[in-house]
């Protein structure tokens, strides 16, 4: 049993307890100041409080709050050389974090998938324990990596969930304008993505081998494929990518020049 404490229970400090509940092994401490926010986690976790300073009997103390205000709470926070703080404040330095607690720093990007078990987070070397490996691997996948790429992994795993919602939707819109009920659109839709999802995972050929076995000589696929290949689809995703890492550096310059 891992004694946590999460500190801000919002989309993914809620995603987070709402993972690691599944096991029921843990104890789980959910602190917030917002008392509805507690009220959407208390099913999920062993005790509720709006008190930050109950995180200090904890083994590991993650903080799910907004990267603007986490100075803030940091400041409050009377961690020990025993315990481990995980950040996942997107543009948040480790630095800044370590330079404010006691406790062992881990900064990580995990995603809201965190909720069923099927996250994908990136996690620094430095700081990370196996006690936060065990965690991780609980509610996902995780890779271990330089701090200097946790912008575009802010970029592809955190904001990606975001990204790929949009695509679904444009899948299911072309179900519906073909004639589907909505919901049936939604569920043909995301599953195929859930499914092509794994395929990625678990398949050792690559994704162009994949996208040859769905096309049936002179069938449909094909035809689908090749309006995608002739737009800009792809580029756009590039884009889309791109801007949110680039907006994790603007998160991250503000406190380098010291403003947070
Ligand atoms: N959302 C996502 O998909 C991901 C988010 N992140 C990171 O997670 C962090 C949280 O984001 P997100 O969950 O979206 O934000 P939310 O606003 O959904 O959640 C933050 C929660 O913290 C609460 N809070 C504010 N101040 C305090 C305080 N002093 N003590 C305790 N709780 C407090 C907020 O209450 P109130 O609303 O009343 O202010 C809110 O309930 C961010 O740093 C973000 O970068 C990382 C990866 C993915
Ligand atoms: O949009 C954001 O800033 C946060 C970080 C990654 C996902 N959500």
């Amino acid at each position: 049993m891992t004694r946590v404490s999460v500190i801000g229970c919002g989309n993914m400090g809620g995603a987070f307890l709402k993972g690691l509940a599944r096991s029921g092994s843990h104890h789980l401490t959910a602190i917030d100041l917002d008392p509805d926010a507690l009220e959407r986690v208390a099913d999920h976790a062993t005790e509720t409080t709006d008190d930050t300073a109950a995180a200090k009997a904890s083994d590991v103390v993650i903080l799910a709050v907004k990267p603007d205000i986490a100075g803030a709470v940091l400041g409050d926070l009377d961690l020990s050389a025993e315990q481990t703080l995980v950040t996942l404040a997107a543009g948040v330095p480790r630095d800044f974090v370590a330079g404010q607690t006691e406790a062992q720093v881990v900064r990580i990007m995990p995603n809201l998938a965190a909720e069923t078990g099927n996250m994908a987070a990136a996690a620094t070397n430095e700081g990370l324990t196996d006690e936060v490996r065990a965690l991780l691997d609980e509610v996902g996948e995780f890779v271990e990596i330089d701090e200097e790429l946790m912008d575009i992994s802010t970029a592809v795993n955190g904001s990606g969930p975001a990204f790929a919602f949009y695509l679904i939707d444009a899948m299911k819109q072309g179900g519906i304008d073909g004639g589907l009920d909505p919901e049936q659109a939604e569920t043909l839709a995301a599953q195929t993505f859930k499914g092509a999802a794994e395929t990625v995972l678990r398949d050792d050929r690559s994704v162009d081998d994949l996208i040859d076995a769905v096309c049936s000589p002179n069938g449909t696929t094909i035809e689908g494929m090749d309006v995608l290949w002739d737009s800009d689809a792809d580029e756009a995703v590039v884009d889309a990518v791109a801007a949110a890492e680039r907006r994790s550096k603007e998160l991250a310059e503000a406190f380098e020049d010291g403003d947070e």
